[in-house]
């Protein structure tokens, strides 16, 4: 495979791959233009936060099949992008976590000390002992904004100089929280109980422009902040007003809205900020370890499937395990079904899955029923990735569900879809270790194998129909492999499955239409 990296990241990564075989370039420094001409020829593409992979990237990348992010944030890749295409994106969970919380534990340290600003003037051998009036940080409130991995490691170190440490993250369950004596609140009591504020979430929809005006306002007056997560997340405008005014006593930034930083940064100039450029995860170790872990991690998805750091591929992490193989290759079979059996446009497809062991994989068995289906109803490459964006783009509404309802089998898989004419349900449970089986077809019983081509038509009860099915099959040439019936005996009405052993021209369905007492026979193809 071919890997190109883009970004400054440390010679292990290159190393450890070349070593496995693949075929690396390093182009450190690539424009948008450049990298958009030399992408289509990679498979693998690594960087860190400098190279911006956006959906214009990704759109003309068409042999990519893995982001990898040697770092944490990956607010530079467009995910939506790359799932669509069905492309992994991995970061290094835990590379640079201890380097990243040091560098803001320094930066809080810093500015409540106000040291690089002492440093510059005594290296003009000025001596203003009485300018430097600090802050100390013991018995004070430390407010911290996303309690992950850095957060976290922040909090703890912060501890030890007696601060007390409050949090906010919508993800962390409180008795963890309460476990690193971290008091977990609202974000706006985080705000107000704060006299020093550290940053430590993902920049998302939900932390974009967090600290600004109205937030500051709701702050206490002399409140520090500290950002080392990324820029975007604090409105530096407003930070310039809030310190100039007064309501906001000092600032440390390792990150910015534009990186690197221009010439008309609102905060350049103003002697209570201090800023470093976006250098927390920048130490000798970190740099070794997001190298080797990125290129660690490509290997064993190449070799074992494993995805670890994926964060856009749960569905196929799940799909690994080896007992739901067979599972998944069913619900792709019921995927391919529906969409032959249903006419006109489809709205709404429901997975219903029963059955303790598949209980927790419902998400995959999703991805797979989605996957036949769209094989069948439009062009391009479906995978697990994006299988669930490409079924929202094309208007489909999906509903996953655990019922209790099993139908007396172990495992059961149904698949219904509604379309703008019908509603159609296929369901399929495997029996054994791996024997596949389509067991109902909307409200009939039936057992047959989903392989191979498939008559399928409702009928009525009664004597001669499947005799005339059998002669138009007869005058065609066409052999029976197997018949299943099965029949609602209250209404007078049947379905009736015949698996044919050749290829059949599909103009044998105007035939079969004709036989009286036969409805809507469709031929399906798995
Ligand atoms: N300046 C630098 O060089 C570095 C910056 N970073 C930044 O730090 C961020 C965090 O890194 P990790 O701790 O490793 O990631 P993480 O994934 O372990 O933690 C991120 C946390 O943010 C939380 N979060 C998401 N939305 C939130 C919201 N609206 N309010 C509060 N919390 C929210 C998540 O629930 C999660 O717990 C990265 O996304 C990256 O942007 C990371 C490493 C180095
Ligand atoms: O890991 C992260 O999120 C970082 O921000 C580090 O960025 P970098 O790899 O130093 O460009």
């Amino acid at each position: 495979m071919k890997v190109l990296i883009t970004d400054n990241v440390n010679k292990d990564c290159g190393e450890i791959l070349s070593q496995n075989g693949y075929e690396v370039t390093e182009k450190a420094k690539l424009s948008k233009d450049e990298l958009k001409s030399v992408i289509k020829d990679y498979e693998i593409l690594i960087v860190r936060s400098a190279t911006k992979v956006t959906s214009d990237v990704i759109e003309v990348a068409d042999n990519l099949k893995l982001i990898g992010r040697a770092g944490a944030g990956v607010d530079n890749i467009d995910i939506e992008a790359a799932t669509r295409k069905g492309i992994i994106v991995m970061n290094t969970p835990g590379g640079n976590t201890v380097s990243a919380a040091e560098h803001a534990c320094g930066m809080l340290l810093a500015t409540a000390r106000n040291i690089p600003q002492a440093s510059a003037q005594m290296h003009q051998a000025v001596w203003d002992k009485k300018k430097w009036m600090g802050a100390e940080l013991e018995g004070k409130t430390l407010s911290v904004i996303g309690l992950g991995k850095i957060g976290r490691e922040v909090a703890v170190r912060m501890q030890a100089f007696g601060m007390k440490t409050v949090g906010y993250d919508p993800m962390l369950p409180e008795e963890f929280a309460a476990k690193m004596n971290i008091e977990l609140l609202t974000l706006s009591e985080t705000l107000k109980q704060a006299d020093f504020i550290t940053i430590h979430s993902s920049l998302n929809e939900s932390t974009k422009n967090l600290i600004c005006k109205e937030t500051i306002e709701i702050m206490k007056d002399g409140v520090y902040i500290v950002n080392c997560a990324r820029g975007g997340i604090v409105n530096e405008f407003d930070l310039a007003e809030a310190i100039k005014s007064g309501k906001v006593a000092g600032a440390a930034l390792d990150v910015f809205a534009q990186e690197p930083i221009v010439s008309d940064n609102p905060l350049i100039g103003i002697e209570r900020v201090i800023m470093t450029p976006h250098i927390a995860a920048s130490t000798e170790e970190a740099q070794v370890k997001v190298a080797i872990q990125i290129a660690e991690q490509i290997v064993e998805w190449k070799n074992n499937h494993r995805l670890n750091g994926a964060v856009n591929a749960s569905a196929i992490e799940l799909a690994q395990a080896p007992e739901v193989k067979p599972f998944l290759s069913l619900s792709e079979k019921l995927g391919v079904m529906i969409a032959q059996l249903a006419t006109k446009k489809p709205k709404h497809l429901n997975v219903w899955v029963s059955g303790d062991f598949l209980r927790k994989f419902s998400e995959v068995i999703t991805a797979a029923v989605l996957k036949g289906f769209l094989d069948v109803v439009q062009e391009g490459d479906i995978n697990y990735i994006n299988a669930a964006a490409m079924a929202n783009d094309m208007g489909l509404d999906v509903e996953q569900r655990y019922e209790k309802e099993n139908f007396d089998y172990t495992n059961l898989i149904r698949v219904e879809l509604e379309t703008e004419a019908c509603k159609r349900m296929i369901g399929g449970a495997v029996l054994g270790a791996k024997e596949l089986r389509v067991v109902m077809i909307d409200k009939f019983l039936c057992e047959f194998k989903p392989e191979g081509q498939i008559l399928i038509y409702n009928n009525q009860d009664k004597p001669g129909v499947l005799a005339r099915v059998g002669m138009a099959l007869l005058k065609r040439g066409l052999n029976i492999a197997s018949v299943a019936l099965s029949r609602d005996e209250e209404k007078k009405e049947a379905l009736t499955v015949i698996s044919l052993d050749d290829t059949v021209d599909t103009e044998v369905l105007e035939d079969i239409e004709k036989v009286d007492g036969v409805f809507s026979p469709r031929l399906i193809k798995v």
